[in-house]
């Protein structure tokens, strides 16, 4: 993983969840494709946990985890890439909540709010889910500048159910990282 920043990229933070076929190897799929997108650069990785589904009950444990990302691109642009991971690794659109090969959130980046057909930032259902928090909790930094978000972090976990069905799975799927600069 690359730690060098510009000025120029913001700094945004994603969830990803599987529970349909090899969810680890699909994890790191999407991972090694978003890292190997021109201006998108992934700098930290939460570990994995696997989850009690929620909202749709009757499907199988899912892998969750986060990651943070350093981005040149727009948030549109990042989510669209976001779209495209999904689909070339098997995403289809079936029972809403219900299960997928690889699901991606966009759940925020920093200096941005919209509310738009295709997007709405921060993610609008980001702060009631355990199995987003907990990765989530893992790589947001104590900083200035992510203090905000480490705030509402802390208080939604402190209000929020669901925590105790959420159990480490393994402390990384992703070590790697291409390395490119991003301009
Ligand atoms: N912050 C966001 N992150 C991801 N998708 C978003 C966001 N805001 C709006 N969307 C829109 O939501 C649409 C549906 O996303 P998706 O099918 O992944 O939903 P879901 O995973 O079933 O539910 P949820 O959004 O509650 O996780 C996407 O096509 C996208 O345009
Ligand atoms: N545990 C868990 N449950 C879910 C998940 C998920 O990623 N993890 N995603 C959903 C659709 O967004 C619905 N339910």
């Amino acid at each position: 993983m690359n730690t060098h920043s510009t000025s120029e990229e913001s700094e945004a933070y994603i969830a990803l969840g599987a529970n349909l076929g090899d969810r680890a190897g699909t994890l790191r799929a999407a991972l090694d494709r978003l890292d190997q997108v021109e201006g998108i650069r992934i700098v930290r990785c939460s570990k994995v946990y696997e989850t009690e589904p929620v909202g749709y009950l009757d499907q199988p444990q899912f892998l969750n985890m986060a990651a943070a990302l350093q981005t040149s691109l727009s948030p549109e642009e990042l989510l669209q890439k976001m779209l495209d991971i999904e689909t070339q690794l098997g995403r289809t659109r079936d029972i809403r909540y219900g299960p997928r090969t690889v699901d991606l959130d966009l759940l925020w980046v920093e200096g941005q709010q919209m509310d738009t057909p295709d997007l709405t930032l921060p993610h609008p259902r980001m702060m009631e889910r355990a199995f987003v928090l907990v990765p989530l909790s893992d790589i947001v930094p104590q900083n200035e500048q992510s203090s905000r978000l480490r705030k509402l972090i802390t208080a939604a976990l402190l209000d929020i159910d669901g925590k105790e069905g959420i159990k480490l799975w393994t402390t990384s799927v992703w070590e790697g990282g291409s390395g490119h600069s991003v301009s």
